[in-house]
Parts: C-alpha cells; sequence; structure tokens
C-alpha cells in the first residue's frame, strides 16, 4: 500500500444549487481502499459526485496526482482517471453485457483493463455474455458496472453503494474484487452503508458528519466499539455490524 497522495482533497465545498453540503472537506489517500461511511444525509453521495465533476465546486482543490481537477467536465476527469460507480449502477437495460463493454472497448487497446479482463475479474459476467442489462440479477448489474467503470483504465474508482441490495455471497465476490483492484493498482474510494461489507473492502474508514470527514478509524474499531456507531452511523449497539 502505498501512502503517496493520490488524491488529495483540500477544503472542499460543493452542494446543489445553492444549497451547500460539502463544507471544508479534506481528505487524503493513496493507492489504497478507502471506506466513507455516515449517516444518511450526511453528504456520501454528494462527495461522490463532486469528485467526478457531476456537481460544480464552489470552493476548494481536489488534486489528482498533483493537478487539481476541480471545475472540470465528467469526461475530462474521467479521462485524468477517476471512474465512477454510480448508486444504482445505470445500465442499458436493451444493451448485452457484451455490448456495455464493447462501447469503451476501442480505447482499451493495449491497456490493463479490457473486456477479457472484465470477464477474468468477474467470470460469472462472462457466462451472461449476451443477456440484456435488463435480464441480469442485482449482482451481475453491480459486476457489469465495475467493469465498465474500469475499462477507463483509471487510477481511482469512486464506488457508491455497490453492495446495496445485493447477496453476501455476490458480496464476497466484489469484496475480492476491491482487494484485487488494490494488488493491481487502482485505488478504490467506497461509500457504503453495510458497515461489515465497508470494512471488509477497506481497512480504513473516514467518517463524514454534516458535510465534512470528522473522524477517521479504522475498519476494526468501527467494528468492535458500538459507542462509534452509535455516535457516527446511528445505529444500536446490536444492529450496527449487520448495516
Ligand atoms: N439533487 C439534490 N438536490 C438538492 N439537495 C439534494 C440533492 N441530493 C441530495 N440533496 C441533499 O444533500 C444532502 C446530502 O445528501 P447525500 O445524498 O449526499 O447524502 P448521503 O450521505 O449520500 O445519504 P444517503 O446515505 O441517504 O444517500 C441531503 O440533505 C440531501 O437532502
Amino acid at each position: 500500500m502505498s501512502t503517496a497522495p493520490l488524491l488529495d482533497v483540500r477544503r472542499l465545498r460543493a452542494g446543489h444549487g445553492a444549497s451547500v453540503v460539502l463544507e471544508d472537506l479534506s481528505f487524503g489517500m493513496g493507492v489504497e481502499a478507502v471506506g466513507i461511511v455516515g449517516r444518511n444525509g450526511m453528504g456520501k453521495t454528494t462527495l461522490c459526485d463532486t469528485l467526478v465533476g457531476f456537481l460544480p465546486v464552489t470552493d476548494g482543490e481536489i488534486l489528482l496526482g498533483g493537478e487539481d481537477v476541480s471545475g472540470r467536465a465528467p469526461e475530462k476527469i474521467a479521462g485524468a482517471g477517476i471512474a465512477y460507480v454510480p448508486q444504482g449502477r445505470r445500465l442499458f437495460p436493451s444493451l448485452t453485457v457484451d455490448e456495455h463493454l464493447a462501447m469503451l472497448a476501442g480505447r482499451t487497446r493495449g491497456k490493463r483493463w479490457t473486456p477479457e479482463a472484465v470477464y477474468d475479474l468477474f467470470p460469472r459476467l462472462a457466462q451472461r455474455k449476451r443477456h440484456g442489462g435488463a435480464a441480469l440479477s442485482g449482482g451481475e448489474q453491480q459486476m457489469l458496472a465495475v467493469g465498465r467503470a474500469l475499462l477507463l483504465n483509471g487510477r481511482l474508482i469512486v464506488m457508491d453503494e455497490p453492495s446495496e441490495g445485493l447477496a453476501p455471497t455476490i458480496v464476497d465476490v466484489l469484496v475480492d474484487a476491491v482487494h484485487r483492484l488494490v494488488d493491481e493498482g487502482v485505488a478504490v474510494l467506497v461509500v457504503e452503508q453495510n458497515l461489515r461489507a465497508a470494512v471488509r473492502m477497506a481497512p480504513r474508514q473516514l467518517v463524514m458528519v454534516s458535510g465534512r470527514i470528522e473522524a477517521e478509524f479504522t475498519g476494526d474499531e468501527l467494528l468492535t466499539r458500538p459507542d462509534l456507531q452509535r455516535r457516527y452511523l446511528g445505529v444500536g449497539a446490536d444492529d450496527g455490524a449487520h448495516r
């Protein structure tokens, strides 16, 4: 794991129109998996959308490899190396798995991540190549969404609630995929409501409170301390580990 600041977010301010959601938000990460957790409405999705350029930055900086990408259009930020797996997966119901990947395949020649490499990472997708997006299970859709993001051959992949609604066996596949990506030099920033999944994906967990990163814990600390779960995640001592 490298601690070099691949991503360095400094005093970020952003939101929806006149409504400021992120205020003075700072954190940094290297080529590693980092989780973002927090109660509902604290601004996690807003942060993801801002990092990838879907929402404008009002103030502050988003440095990727030392270069400020804030204020750039989403396609420029993707080109600079930040890929996005948004909440809800956003696939095309009528396109097959192969067609989804082929849309981006032209740019992947000679690069690490090609459709073949995605099928190698997710063999289950390879078995569903000719299935339409609408015919895929939730887990297969999530694998396809991750696969599409990988074809950008970026340096950082941002995932918003990837385990939402998925069976435990599929969550296992995603956890393994995150580890493999980090091993191969792709950083992963993952927002999760499911604390157990979050901790298995990322040893470093940042806690968001009211639009800022308020604290940082190891996954083990968060899992074993009901007081932290109550305070930062708003869950009771009994149900915290299951979220
Ligand atoms: N499209 C929007 N327009 C205006 N305000 C929004 C919009 N989307 C979210 N918000 C507001 O921004 C704040 C942060 O929401 P956000 O979805 O980023 O939080 P979150 O931490 O991801 O929560 P959740 O886990 O419920 O998705 C909330 O007050 C929310 O009401």
